[in-house]
């Protein structure tokens, strides 16, 4: 019987589309041209679909169908289906679809990898569509999951099947743009999203509203349940109508009734909780208010387990990768600065095959990246938290190596399935330490009634790559700091284990591990120091409080190993055991009772809480805000001249002026609660600019009118020599002359009157070199310098005038010669 719904008045009808079916940039002109009868045809048609659709929802009989076309769906959805080559349903898919269809809440559990996803996917287009949901109708399903590639992986699924109908989808993660999800949200008719984002919309968006969502569905629905997103799920829950259907889904389905009644599950039908499938227990719904579906693990999954010490992982993991380079491998480690280092030092080491990491951590990008490489690699090793370890679909995967113990056989379960998916073969390999055999081997053996068997290594097969690492290590400090972090976080992980039976911190080697991860010395482990302190002091105190009564308890409360105090005291980490994030994914916050898991990073790290401190925080803007309150004065530089009088240095009384300007500005605004005034700031630095460049300017003058000083004496005594050699020539050529005069007086003519050429050659060839010293025209040659000088345009009017009235005595005499000569 499908459940009655409330009436949706005034909803509108499909709406016009295009060839392709597909609403488009053509859908304008069609809503220019409306075609009436074609859309008046179309719903009546659609009206008929539906109606008969409905008709056949109550006879559906599950164990008579062998491929989806028996199936009552739209026309769409089977187009769709069988175009991506899904025929025949698998069990999960037969039985949970029909209950779906028929407005049934379903709680369906069934082995990892048997197609739950479409187990879901298909009622909900379904629902919509026999709703005659559009557009404009707003939010008619969500489907929440507990990781974002898997609501990534879910939209894709989602895609391909949904491709003929006008739904519109969106995949609210995240690690994504809140506010275009913001604006989009109200017009999505199926959401996908994780727990964390789609309350923070709750909260923020106001354009958001779920009242007429009508179908829920929960992937993952023990890990949704669990206490991690408890009070998340419960905040989400209350904004959501009461009135819906409601799909839970996953491998392990251990849900309490409370659980439940908190979805206001209605007479819910198991799909998955009694039935006979490969390698499965049976089912229990237990009277203690337990669900637990049936368990199982893949039929063609081949199971081993191996035990070591934890210093021998890493070279395990490296003989292991070695001999199985071309296959597809995921390595699980309990933390992401475990995967992350494992990632970095096998990158150093080079195995021969791809490596990639995914782990929580990352950037969502990068995360999205990652995840589809490892999608379309055929061999490669993936170091993963457990970030993967649910129902993501990696097709191909050969093996599952569990390098860290899962917490508990879920988790196994879930880690294993991500190989041997859809009736394909894949291995699992489980690396325990002596400590954590018995208990696992135990609880996998009574609740999977599984045959695990023991591998042993053959040491010889072993190759250890310690000292290279050792090396890479002493190389590389970044990568020696992962080193240490990976071995703080792995211990904390062990530490913070609910399980104390499986997961014991003492029986850890840590000097040995350490060693094994490259570390010549192995970290201090505050947390672990102050633990172990705080039990000895319980002891002692109740050893004293049995011996002296309450006096001698409040005596010790601060007393104990003097080491062991300085220890937690002393370093930044202490604080580390009641510091934790959380692995509950609650966004309201409240104080924690129990110790959690700080380092399952799952997806949702944007959430992670942190329990106040007890003592406040000192921030460096603490600190600046404290000093500025004391009025402390920035120190000045004073400078002395050689009598050892202070000099007023001009520049520095700027600043100073400046400073005292924005003090007095501060003084006024005496409410200002510290920081900079940046436009005070910006002024100050504007006047300072100016002054900086007169400064300059003033400078470049002073030595400019040096250099012309210096030129000026320098031409001065050059012309003052000159001048003395002149009239020293002068003298000479007189004596001469005399004498000549004397000697040819009878045959010769008298040419004294004439001016002395040599002193007019002297001239010009002076005039000739100082124009040479003048710079000289880019583009001319030397006999051009030689006309400038000469003939230039640049020379004096005066000078020019007098060399001329001197070449004409020159020439005259010069004619003067030849016509005696002649
Ligand atoms: N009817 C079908 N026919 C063929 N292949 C199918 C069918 N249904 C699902 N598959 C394929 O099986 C694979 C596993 O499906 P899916 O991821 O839905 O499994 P799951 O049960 O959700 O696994 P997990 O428990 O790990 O989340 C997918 O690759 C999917 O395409």
């Amino acid at each position: 019987m499908q459940r009655q719904k409330p009436k949706r008045s005034g909803k509108p009808g499909p709406r016009p589309k295009t060839s392709n079916g597909k609403p488009g940039a053509a859908n304008n002109k069609q809503h220019h041209r409306p075609r009436p009868e074609y859309n008046k045809s179309k719903l009546a048609a659609n009206e008929l679909e539906i109606r008969a659709l409905q008709d056949q929802y109550k006879e559906i009989d599950a164990q008579a169908i062998k491929k989806f076309a028996q199936f009552p769906l739209s026309q769409k959805t089977q187009k769709a289906l069988a175009e991506a080559k899904y025929v025949n349903p698998t069990p999960v898919q037969l039985e949970s679809i029909g209950p779906a269809l028929q407005g049934k809440d379903v709680l369906g559990a069934a082995v990892t990898g048997s197609g739950k996803t479409l187990a879901f996917l298909i009622p909900v287009l379904e629902h919509l569509f026999i709703n005659k949901w559009s557009r404009t109708d707003g939010v008619g399903a969500i489907i929440i999951s507990p990781t974002r590639e898997l609501a990534y992986q879910i939209f894709e699924t989602l895609k391909k099947i949904g491709k003929h109908h006008d739904f519109s989808a969106g995949l609210i993660i995240g690690g994504k743009n809140l506010k275009f999800e913001r604006t989009r949200m109200d017009q999505c008719n199926i959401l996908i999203c994780t727990p964390g984002r789609l309350l923070q919309h709750m909260d923020e968006n106001p354009l958001f509203n779920t009242s007429s969502m009508e179908i829920l569905v929960l992937d993952e629905a023990d890990r949704c349940l669990d206490m991690g997103f408890q009070k998340t799920l419960n905040s989400i829950i209350e904004n959501f109508p009461p009135q819906r259907q409601t799909l839970l889904f996953s491998a392990t389905q251990t849900n309490t009734v409370q659980d439940l009644a908190r979805l206001n599950l209605v007479d819910p039908v198991y799909v998955g909780y009694g039935g006979q499938t490969a390698a499965a227990s049976t089912a229990t719904k237990e009277g203690g208010g337990q669900t637990t579906a049936v368990l199982a693990v893949p039929e063609l999954l081949q199971q081993s387990y191996v035990v070591l010490n934890l210093e021998d992982k890493i070279t395990m993991l490296w003989s292991f990768i070695k001999n199985h380079l071309k296959q597809k491998i995921i390595v699980f480690v309990s933390s992401c600065k475990q995967a992350k280092y494992l990632y970095e030092i096998f990158c150093k080491l080079r195995p021969g095959c791809p490596l990639l990491a995914l782990y929580g951590t990352l950037h969502q990008d990068r995360r999205i990246a990652i995840y589809e490489d490892f999608l379309r690699k055929s061999h490669v090793v993936m170091f993963s938290t457990d970030v993967a370890s649910r129902g993501l679909d990696f097709p191909a995967v050969n093996w599952v190596v569990q390098l860290d113990c899962p917490e508990d056989v879920s988790q196994y379960i879930h880690r294993a399935g991500r190989s041997a998916r859809n009736k394909t073969r894949g291995e699992c390999l489980l690396v325990l330490t002596p400590s954590e055999e018995e208990y696992m081997i135990g609880a996998l053996k009574e609740q999977l009634n599984l045959n695990i068997h023991c591998v042993q290594i053959d040491p010889k097969k072993l190759f250890s790559p310690r000292v290279k690492i050792e090396a890479f290590l002493a190389q590389f400090p970044e990568l020696r700091a992962t080193a240490q972090r990976a071995f703080l976080s792995y211990i904390k992980s062990v530490f913070l284990m609910r399980n104390k039976r499986l997961f014991n911190v003492l029986s850890l080697d840590l000097d040995a591990y350490a060693q094994s991860l490259g570390l010549a010395v192995t970290p201090r482990v505050p947390f672990l120091a102050k633990f172990l302190w705080r039990q000895k002091q319980q002891q002692q105190q109740q050893g004293q409080g049995q011996e002296e009564g309450p006096a001698g308890t409040r005596q010790n409360t601060f007393g104990g190993d003097a080491s062991s105090n300085g220890d937690a005291d002393t370093d930044d980490d202490d604080d580390d055991l009641i510091k934790v994030k959380r692995r509950d994914h609650d966004v309201e916050g409240g104080a924690l009772d129990l110790q959690l898991d700080d380092t399952k990073d799952e997806s949702e790290s944007e959430e992670l809480l942190v329990v106040p401190k007890r003592e406040k925080l000192v921030t460096k803007a603490s600190l600046a805000k404290k000093a500025l309150k004391k009025n402390l004065q920035v120190n000045s530089k004073l400078k002395f001249n050689e009598e050892g009088e202070t000099v007023a240095d001009d520049r520095s009384q700027m600043k100073a002026l400046s400073t005292r300007q924005q003090r007095q500005q501060k003084d006024k605004n005496k409410d200002d609660d510290g920081g900079i005034n940046l436009m005070l700031s910006k002024t100050l630095l504007s006047e300072e600019d100016q002054y900086d460049k007169l400064r300059f300017r003033e400078l470049v003058k002073k030595r400019h009118k040096l250099q012309r000083e210096k030129l000026r004496k320098k031409t001065e005594a050059a012309q003052e020599e000159s001048e003395e050699e002149e009239e020293e020539e002068e003298a000479n050529n007189d004596r001469e002359s005399a004498d000549d005069a004397n000697s040819d007086s009878e045959g010769s003519v008298d040419l004294s009157w004439l001016p002395d050429p040599d002193k007019v050659y002297k001239k010009q060839s002076s005039a000739d070199h100082q124009s040479e010293a003048k710079p000289a025209p880019s583009s001319s040659s030397d006999d051009d310098d030689q006309d400038d000088a000469e003939g230039s345009d640049d020379e004096p009017a005066y000078k020019k005038s007098k060399i001329t009235n001197k070449m004409t005595l020159m020439d005259t005499e010069a004619i003067v010669a030849n016509l005696l000569g002649s």
